[in-house]
């Protein structure tokens, strides 16, 4: 599945915006745009890990997934309080976020598991691959001005949650029939495809026309 999205990976990689997260050029205005949809994605997000919680098979991915639920207000919660202060509720979503959390959370509401587990993949997967080449490329992160970013997304932690969500898409992937592994494909390529949108959204500042 990772093959088949190396593209839209390489896309990421180029990006403005990551490649500015990398090396500390990125201006705070867009940093602080980012910070505030990203705060507002994982509300979203977070009910569709509750979701996957909610239509696991057995103990161990229920707990995985209400911890991940869990992690995704509080842990990156605490990150992003940090960085750009509470977010209001009633903050309101680009037109981006607002296109990335309907759509996994229709998947959550309209799917099953397996598709459901394909759909949040790139969330953590994406995320602890860009963590983790910019921590490559940081050096130092206490000099870094968005160390405390690349520090949250390059951890061990979020790695091991990582391979455990890949392994549980693997395994779903290997029980299913080709209808729902032709489906997984696609939820894991839209995914991805969001997840760039996402950031260069977050370059342009998008706003809504009206
Ligand atoms: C858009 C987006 N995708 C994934 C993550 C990682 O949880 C995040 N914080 N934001």
């Amino acid at each position: 599945m990772w093959a088949a999205t190396a593209r839209t990976r390489d896309a990421i990689d180029a990006l403005p915006f990551v490649r500015g997260l990398g090396d500390g050029s990125l201006d705070r205005d867009r940093f602080a745009y980012y910070m505030t949809q990203d705060a507002l994605y994982l509300r979203g997000f977070a009910r569709a890990l509750a979701s996957a919680a909610a239509k696991a098979p057995n103990g161990e991915e229920i707990a995985f997934f209400a911890k991940a639920a869990h992690d995704a207000i509080v842990v990156e919660g605490a990150l992003h309080e940090d960085q750009v202060g509470r977010v209001a509720d009633e903050a309101e979503p680009s037109p981006t976020c607002n296109a990335y959390t309907s759509y996994v959370l229709s998947v959550a509401h309209t799917q099953g598991y397996p598709e459901l587990v394909a759909a949040v993949l790139p969330c953590f997967w994406v995320y602890a691959d860009v963590g983790e080449r910019l921590m490559a490329k940081a050096g130092e992160l206490a000099d870094h001005a968005y160390g405390e970013w690349i520090a949250t997304y390059a951890d061990e932690e979020f790695a091991q949650a990582t391979e455990q969500a890949k392994a549980i898409a693997d395994r779903q992937a290997a029980a299913a029939d080709p209808g729902t592994v032709a489906r997984m494909r696609e939820a894991f390529h839209r995914a991805t495809t969001y997840e760039w949108m996402f950031w260069d959204a977050a370059w342009r500042r998008e706003a809504w026309a009206h």
